[in-house]
């Protein structure tokens, strides 16, 4: 089932297009990395896609009224300011609110700082946490909405390892419900290893969209990133490992 559509989703800076015609599709079961250099626009096509964003084009979900897009997409931002110093199980249950007041509400609460281990932090209030405990708070208000697209900007930022395998599982898991994440990554690897399908972004534009081993081809990897890097099929599922800067300079 599809949770988003785009069609040629554009967004122009100061006169300057930041996003082409941008087509995509996120479909149930679905957890999808969103790849591509610093610039190369995918913090913009999140924000377009969920409406936050002037844009042409057209977004199924930015099409909704606000109340209904926040009942079917959840959101957590690039930026991790926590204005307020709510107990974090406080900031959790506003992950509810889009709902209305339910008896569903306190479950899924539960089950939101039960996957990201907070149990420990649940009264501390939220503006005292370390930064990555912070992101942890934030990305468990996401799954407490329990909406059926999770949208994140690189939510497993300044994670220990830990922490990010335990969001890219989670993260796996709620595709493998039937749910959908998107989520924008620059930890190749990590995106090698758990998500179902890769989309590369560069300039704007999709460069490539595919499953992880097609997608991170030392062609694609030399054209967008400028890197080398190892790829190997394992047991345990495929590794990846940057190498080496080629001759793109960077900026
Ligand atoms: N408020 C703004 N005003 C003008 N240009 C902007 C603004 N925000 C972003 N841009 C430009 O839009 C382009 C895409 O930025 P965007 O934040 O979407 O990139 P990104 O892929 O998310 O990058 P990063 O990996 O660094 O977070 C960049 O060229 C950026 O400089």
């Amino acid at each position: 089932m599809s949770l988003l559509t785009l069609q040629k989703l554009t967004v122009a800076r100061h006169g300057r297009a930041v996003l082409n015609g941008i087509d995509l599709t996120v479909t149930g079961g679905e957890f999808i990395g969103l790849l591509g250099p610093n610039g190369a626009g995918k913090t913009t096509l999140l924000r377009a896609a969920l409406g936050l964003l002037a844009h042409g084009g057209h977004s199924s979900l930015a099409a909704l009224p606000a109340g209904e897009r926040a009942r079917r997409a959840a959101f957590m931002a690039q930026g991790r300011d926590i204005a307020w110093p709510l107990p974090v199980e406080r900031l959790v249950a506003l992950g509810r609110t889009p709902h209305g007041r339910s008896p569903a509400d306190a479950p899924a609460v539960e089950r939101a700082i039960a996957a990201l281990g907070l149990e420990p932090l649940r009264h501390r209030p939220a503006t005292e946490l370390s930064g990555g405990e912070q992101a942890r708070a934030l990305i468990a208000r996401m799954l407490a909405q329990e909406t059926p697209l999770l949208v994140a900007d690189e939510p497993v930022a300044g994670l220990d390892p830990a922490a990010q395998i335990k969001v890219m599982q989670v993260f796996a898991g709620i595709a493998g419900q039937g749910r959908a994440v998107l989520a924008s990554l620059h930890d190749l690897g990590m995106a090698a290893r758990h998500c179902t399908r890769l989309i590369l972004m560069d300039g704007g534009r999709i460069a490539a969209d595919g499953p992880p081993e097609q997608v991170l081809h030392a062609g694609n990897l030399a054209r967008v990133f400028g890197i080398t890097a190892w790829f190997a099929a394992t047991p345990q599922g495929p590794v990846f490992q940057p190498l080496d800067i080629l001759t793109k300079e960077l900026p």
